[in-house]
């Protein structure tokens, strides 16, 4: 990666955003303001089209206008309309997400389809992401083609072909000649600022990743992979080992009712994807260790230290502690132990700057530190039109700080581990680097990067490295 720029740069990039969300919120909101009534719609796929199309306009403006997650808006919206079935909530659901992949380039026709009305620009949209989502519901995209009037028919002759973001880009460029699109407007341009990658494979791998979904990964606990990949299949559950990590597995990319599974009621099974659990692996807790784990959130890292003990001795006499500002998670972590049966693992709120905990007490402290999580903008694809440039430059002053608390815990000997779910150097590497420059008593040590086997101190586990969530780590020792 290349070094991110300056302030001011990052402050005009950050102008410009800000006035093109709010032009863009003025234009969804025009779209509100007209009704889809005047639209003729006659069969029944038209009408249910034309409902569609209104639904997911006002969940995509909501998001937009409050920068809500998008998970959130619409889990309420389905919580307090149950007339939708469950094909209409995956139409609604899927087309609100795809909408936030591809808003670099749809964002486009706001402004430059000037032949259009604004409402036909909205049916232009939603047939562009359904054709780059090679979504299935024909009868659907048909409709909103018709409605948008377009001069293009807006079809794809082989949706096969349109596997690569390259690919999707050429298409498009095909039926919209006036319009200029580039792959790398798929994310903000403020992400190019603060995660610069200089070498043009890699950028577009990046932007590959990121404009696509990764599986769901899960940890196995308490009995063995196998076992409960065979489990899994007998619920028609296709799971697959990771090569990566024994307790590894790939559950693939369709929604799963996990409280429908005794497999995860029983503590057998939780999620987590494979990046976040590289941190687990880096950190690699002896059987007998106390570690204290001082960001745990509803403790996804605590779990996995804790089963990584329990997986070199059933009776491991290792302890964790779990820490965090906010109480509700680590109330989570005590219900998420207990599914799993695990003992050893207490929680310890901070409640103020003040340890939680015995000074230079622990074999190992993570720091898994609040971050801009642009690692996980491939689950959350709607982040990266809602967040700003500052979620990425408000957070080092914090980080270094909470570190720098944390290390406090460490005993002489001890481990440190930093990490982050975000892309860019300013929360990870300058952080690290502020740290030990303030912190002579404790060096970086070598570790493998569990997918490309580079051995360094400091790792950023890329998107598309292993088909994951962006997660960075490094360790560190205490010395004196
Ligand atoms: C990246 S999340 C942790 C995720 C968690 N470790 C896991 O694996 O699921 C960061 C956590 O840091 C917590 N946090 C925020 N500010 C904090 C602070 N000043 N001190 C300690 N924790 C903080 C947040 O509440 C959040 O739960």
């Amino acid at each position: 990666m290349g070094s991110p720029l300056n302030s001011n740069t990052t402050k005009s990039v950050s102008d410009t955003a800000a006035s093109h969300h709010a032009s863009i919120v003025t234009f969804l909101n025009e779209i509100k303001a007209t009704s889809f009534e005047a639209m003729n719609a006659e069969t029944p796929a038209q009408k249910r089209s034309l409902s569609y199309a209104n639904t997911i306009l006002q969940l995509f403006t909501e998001v937009m206008e409050k920068k809500q997650p998008a998970d959130r808006v619409v889990g309420e919206y389905f919580r307090l309309n149950k007339k939708h079935g469950s094909k209409d909530r995956r139409v609604i659901r899927e087309s609100l997400f795809a909408l936030f992949r591809w808003w670099g380039w749809l964002s486009k026709f706001s402004s430059q389809l000037t032949t259009q009305t604004k409402p036909a620009t909205w049916f232009t949209m939603l047939t562009v992401n359904a054709r780059l989502e090679s979504h299935s519901w024909e009868p659907f995209i048909a409709a909103w083609s018709e409605f948008a009037d377009n001069e293009h028919a807006l079809t794809v002759d082989d949706d096969s072909s349109l596997v690569s973001v390259t690919a999707k880009c050429d298409w498009l460029a095909s039926q919209f000649p006036a319009i200029k699109f580039t792959t790398d407007e798929l994310v903000p341009e403020w992400f190019w600022q603060t995660c610069p990658i200089d070498n043009i494979e890699q950028r577009l791998a990046m932007v590959e990743a990121l404009s696509s979904r990764p599986p769901i990964w899960a940890r196995v606990q308490n009995i063995e992979t196998g076992e409960a990949i065979e489990k899994l299949a007998k619920l028609d559950i296709i799971a697959t080992a990771s090569e990566f990590f024994s307790d590894s597995i790939n559950l693939g990319h369709k929604s799963i009712n996990l409280n429908g599974l005794s497999l995860y009621r029983e503590g057998e099974l939780e999620i987590q994807d494979l990046g976040s659990q590289v941190v687990g692996q880096i950190c690699a807790p002896n059987k007998d260790d106390n570690w204290w784990d001082t960001c745990s959130g509803a403790g996804g890292k605590s779990l996995q230290l804790r089963s990584l003990m329990l997986q070199q001795e059933k009776q491991a006499k290792g302890t964790i502690v779990a820490s965090d500002v906010r109480r509700k998670p680590l109330e989570e972590l005590a219900k998420r132990a207990k599914r799993a049966g695990f003992n050893g693992i207490s929680a310890s709120a901070w409640k103020s700057d003040e340890l939680p905990v015995p000074h230079k007490h622990f074999d190992g402290v993570l720091v898994d530190a609040p971050c801009s999580c642009t690692g996980t903008w491939r689950r959350n694809p709607d982040m990266r039109w809602i967040d700003v440039v500052d979620s990425v430059n408000d957070k080092p002053a914090l980080q270094l700080d909470i570190l720098s608390r944390s290390s406090q815990g460490v005993k002489v000997g001890g481990t440190l581990v930093y990490a982050t779910c975000s892309l860019s150097p300013l929360e990870n590497e300058a952080v690290v680097n502020a740290f030990l420059a303030k912190h002579a008593d404790f060096t970086l040590e070598v570790t493998t990067h569990p997918f490309t086997g580079e051995k360094a101190t400091m790792h950023t586990v890329l998107p598309y490295q292993a088909d994951t969530d962006g997660m960075f780590v490094a360790r560190m020792q205490r010395k004196l």
